[in-house]
C-alpha cells in the first residue's frame, strides 16, 4: 500500500477502528511490531543487547512500553525511562506499563535520567512523542533529546521521531526546535509527508510502515501517495518492432543564454536518452552548431523553431532578457504540451498577465520548481515554502492548473485537484548544478513518447533520485556526482523497469 494520510486522517482511522476493536489491541499491535523492528536492529543476540526505551506521557509512550515487553520476553535487558507517574498515563499505555513490569522491564530513577548517556546501549528506542506532539519540545525533554542524538548506537523512533512534525517533515519549533535524529523509524496504520520530505529523512532515518492490520473498510480513499513504479506502471510499454523515430515524438529544449548555454544541453541529453524520437535545442541566443559529444541534438535559434509540433521544455539557462520573455509567451501560445523549469518560471513570477495565460491555457503544462521558485511564484519567502511543501506544491497546481514537482529532498508532485505524490527516491548528491535540467528534460522525452503529464512527472522524479541512489551506493557520488552522470543510469532503470513490467 502506498496511501500517506495527514495526521488528522490517521486520527479518524484510528478512532473509527478502536470503535470496533477491543481496548489496547491497536496498542499491542504496534507494541510487537516495534519490538520486532527493533529485534531486527540489534547486531547481537536478544541476551546479550541492552536497550534503553524512552516513554513519553501519552500513547507513544504506551506503544513504547508495549515493545519494551515484547524485547524482554525476547531475552533482551531493557530499561525503560517513564518520566509521567503511572496514574497519570492513558489506559492503553498504563497496561502497556504493567504488562512490561510483568516481563521483567525495569524502570529507571528519576535521579539517573540526567546520565543516560553514561551507559552504553545497544539500541533506543524513541517513544516519547508521536502524532500527539503539540508543541516544541522543551526543559527536561530537550536535554533528554539532546543526549539520545548524541549516542552512537542505532535508535528506532516509533510512529515519528520525537519532536518531528507528521505531516510537514519540520522539527517542531523549527530553527529553535529539536527532534530525535533516528536511524530508523516504524510508522504506524499509514505512511505520513513529514517522514519522507523537508527534513523528515533526516530525523526518520529508513521508514518501515506497520499497518497495525487495520482493515481497508476503516480506510478513507487517500489523496495522497508515496511515489514507487505502481503508479505510472501503465506507461511502462515495450515499443512496437513496428515504430520509426516520429513514434517517440520531439523534444524542444528552449533557453541557454549567453554563459548558460550546457543547461539546456542537459535537458536535451537526458530527452534523447530517456527515449524522445528527435530533440532541438532552441537557443534563445547564438546557438551552437552541434552537440559534439550528442550529435543528434539540433541546436538551433529558438526563433527558428516549431513550436507547434514538439513538447517545449522552457526555462533552463533561459535568462530574464526581453528575449527570453518573447520565447515563454511564444511558448504559452502554441498548442503544445509544456514543462516550465527554472527562468520560465521566474519570468512567469513577475509577469501577471502571463500568470493568467498559463492558468487558462487548454494544454497540459508541468512545472518543476525548486523552492525558491516557488517561493517567487506564491509571494512567500522560502522558508515559508519549506515549512508545508505539501500545501505550497497543492496551491501552485491549484493556481495554474498544472501539475508541480515541487523540488528538493523529498519532491512533491501535486495535481490541480489536490492529488498529492511524495517521492521517497533521491539523496543530496542531486543537489548539483543542472540536475534540475536533466529532470526537465526526462519529463519532456516521457511526454513527448505519449506519457499522460501525471504519470510522466511521477516517473521522471522517481528515475532521477533512483539513478542517484544507484550512483551513490556505487561509490559515485554523492560528492562530487554530475549531473550529466545521471543520464545514462536513468536510462538503465527505464529500460529495466520496461522489461520486469
Ligand atoms: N490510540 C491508539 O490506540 C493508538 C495510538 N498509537 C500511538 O499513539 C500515538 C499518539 O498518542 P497520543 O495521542 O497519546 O499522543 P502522543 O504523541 O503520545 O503525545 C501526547 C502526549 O504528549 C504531551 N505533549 C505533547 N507535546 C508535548 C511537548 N512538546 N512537551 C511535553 N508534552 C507534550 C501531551 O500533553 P498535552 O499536549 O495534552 O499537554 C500528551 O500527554 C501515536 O503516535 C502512536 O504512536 C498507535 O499505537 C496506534 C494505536
Ligand atoms: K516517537
Amino acid at each position: 500500500m502506498s496511501a500517506i494520510y495527514p495526521v488528522a486522517e490517521i486520527r479518524k482511522i484510528e478512532q473509527a477502528a478502536l470503535r470496533d476493536l477491543p481496548p489496547y489491541t491497536l496498542m499491542q499491535r504496534a507494541g510487537q511490531a516495534a519490538a520486532q523492528a527493533a529485534l531486527r536492529l540489534l547486531p547481537c543476540p536478544p541476551h546479550s543487547a541492552a536497550i534503553l526505551v524512552l516513554a513519553g506521557p501519552g500513547n507513544n509512550g504506551g506503544d513504547a512500553l508495549e515493545a519494551a515487553a515484547g524485547l524482554a520476553k525476547a531475552g533482551c535487558e531493557v530499561l525503560a525511562l517513564l518520566k509521567t507517574p503511572p496514574s497519570q498515563l492513558p489506559p492503553d499505555a498504563a497496561q502497556a506499563l504493567a504488562r512490561a513490569q510483568r516481563q521483567g522491564v525495569h524502570l529507571m530513577p528519576p535521579e539517573q535520567f540526567a546520565d543516560i548517556d553514561s551507559a552504553q546501549w545497544t539500541l533506543v528506542i524513541d517513544g516519547l512523542f508521536g502524532i500527539g506532539l503539540s508543541r516544541p519540545l522543551d526543559g527536561d525533554w530537550r536535554s533528554l533529546v539532546q543526549a539520545v542524538n548524541a549516542m552512537p548506537c542505532p535508535v528506532l523512533a516509533l510512529d515519528v521521531p520525537s519532536g518531528l512534525d507528521a505531516d510537514t517533515g519540520t522539527v517542531v519549533g523549527g530553527a529553535g526546535g529539536i527532534a530525535v535524529t533516528a536511524s530508523n523509524t516504524i510508522t504506524f496504520i499509514a505512511d505520513k509527508a513529514g517522514l519522507y520530505t523537508g527534513d523528515g529523512p533526516d530525523y526518520a532515518g529508513s521508514v518501515e510502515l506497520a499497518t497495525l492490520a487495520i482493515a481497508d473498510q476503516y480506510l478513507p480513499a487517500p489523496n495522497m501517495w508515496l511515489n514507487h513504479p505502481g503508479l505510472f506502471s501503465d506507461y511502462l510499454r515495450p515499443r512496437k518492432r513496428n515504430s520509426h523515430k516520429g513514434s517517440f515524438g520531439d523534444v524542444a529544449v528552449i533557453g541557454g543564454a549567453a554563459g548558460m548555454a550546457g543547461a539546456p544541453i542537459l535537458a536535451a541529453r537526458a530527452a534523447a536518452r530517456c527515449g524522445a524520437g528527435r530533440v532541438f535545442v532552441g537557443y534563445a541566443e547564438n546557438p551552437p552548431a552541434y552537440d559534439q559529444a550528442q550529435p543528434e541534438l539540433m541546436c538551433r535559434h529558438a526563433a527558428d523553431l516549431d513550436f507547434s509540433s514538439a513538447v517545449l521544455v522552457v526555462g533552463t539557462g533561459m535568462g530574464m532578457a526581453n528575449s527570453a520573455l518573447a520565447l515563454l509567451t511564444r511558448a504559452l501560445d502554441a498548442l503544445s504540451w509544456l514543462v516550465l523549469d527554472a527562468d520560465a518560471l521566474n519570468l512567469l513570477a513577475r509577469q501577471p498577465q502571463l500568470q493568467v495565460q498559463l492558468a487558462q491555457r487548454q494544454h497540459a503544462v508541468l512545472m518543476t520548481p525548486h523552492p525558491l521558485e516557488a517561493a517567487r511564484l506564491l509571494g512567500l519567502s522560502t522558508s515559508e515554502i519549506q515549512a508545508d511543501r505539501v500545501t505550497a506544491a497543492r496551491r501552485l497546481a491549484s493556481r495554474f492548473n498544472a501539475v508541480v514537482v515541487l523540488k528538493g529532498a523529498g519532491s512533491i508532485i501535486a495535481r490541480a485537484d489536490g492529488a498529492v505524490v511524495v517521492n521517497p527516491t533521491g539523496n543530496p548528491a542531486l543537489a548539483t548544478a543542472g540536475s534540475g535540467d536533466v529532470l526537465s528534460g526526462i519529463c519532456g522525452a516521457l511526454l513527448a513518447q505519449g506519457w499522460p503529464q501525471w504519470e510522466a512527472a511521477l516517473a521522471a522524479v522517481w528515475l532521477h533520485g533512483r539513478a542517484a541512489d544507484q550512483l551513490v551506493a556505487q561509490g559515485i557520488g554523492p560528492i562530487g556526482l554530475t549531473a550529466g552522470e545521471l543520464i545514462p543510469e536513468v536510462r538503465l532503470l527505464l529500460n529495466q523497469l520496461v522489461q520486469e513490467r
